[in-house]
């Protein structure tokens, strides 16, 4: 029977990543995605963008929405301080499959919570599930037309205190036109694009990051 995409992306890290080595992990799967099968990661270029958010930010807790195949997972939990959770989402459970195996691969798995379902059932029991106060990080990557509706749905389950940093990816391209309209205009986020390209491609794309102002 025929494999799927995240079967073959999982099988080259397997073959060319070294186990417990996040930085090969990462690797593998850019080479497998610039030069055999293009796949839906941060990739390489916005994926130094994203470490260099988490590596100043320094988050005890970050909620990811959007795992794929724990590409990005694997990129923040390994510049996580210790004792610090990331929790991630994931709606597609064939995704889920593969990413945990790409998690542990990389060794990165104690700091790792992965969480099958959708974020607008989720988002409200964040804290009686998870003992989750704040998140400091939140990683927007998952239906662009949930990323407003989330954000505002995090405001409102008291997820998100002054200081807080919402990263979104994909804000060209695909696109997340009513999203960006939002955090852009709104008094209570302080809102900065930086320009990057579509994985993998030369299309432009970018991530926003906006600091929550309480
Ligand atoms: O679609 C994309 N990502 C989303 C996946 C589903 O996410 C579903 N999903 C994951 C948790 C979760 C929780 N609740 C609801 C839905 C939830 C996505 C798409 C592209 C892309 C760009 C150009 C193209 F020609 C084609 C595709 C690039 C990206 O970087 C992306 O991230
Ligand atoms: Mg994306």
């Amino acid at each position: 029977t025929q494999s799927t995409r995240p079967q073959r992306l999982l099988g080259a890290v397997q073959k060319n990543a070294t186990r417990g080595d996040p930085c090969s992990v990462v690797k593998a799967i850019d080479h497998f995605c610039r030069h055999k099968e293009w796949a839906m990661n941060v990739g390489d270029e916005k994926g130094c963008i994203l470490d260099s958010v988490v590596s100043e930010i320094n988050p005890a807790t970050v909620l990811e929405l959007g795992t794929y195949c724990g590409y990005s997972t694997v990129r923040i939990a390994s510049r996580l301080p210790p004792h610090a959770k990331l929790i991630t989402l994931e709606f597609n459970p064939d995704f889920a499959v593969i990413a945990r195996q790409v998690i542990a691969w990389a060794g990165v798995e104690e700091k790792v919570q992965l969480v099958e379902g959708a974020s607008g059932d989720w988002i409200p029991k964040m804290k009686e599930q998870f003992g989750i106060k704040t998140f400091d990080l939140v990683f927007l990557d998952h239906w662009k037309d949930r990323y407003l509706p989330d954000t505002k749905l995090m405001e409102e389950c008291g997820l998100l205190r002054k200081g807080s940093v919402l990263l979104a990816d994909n804000v060209i391209c695909p696109g997340t036109p009513e999203y960006l309209e939002y955090v852009r205009n709104s008094p209570r986020y302080e809102s900065r694009y930086f320009k990057s390209h579509l994985e993998y491609t030369k299309v432009e794309d970018g991530l926003e990051k906006s600091v929550f102002l309480g």
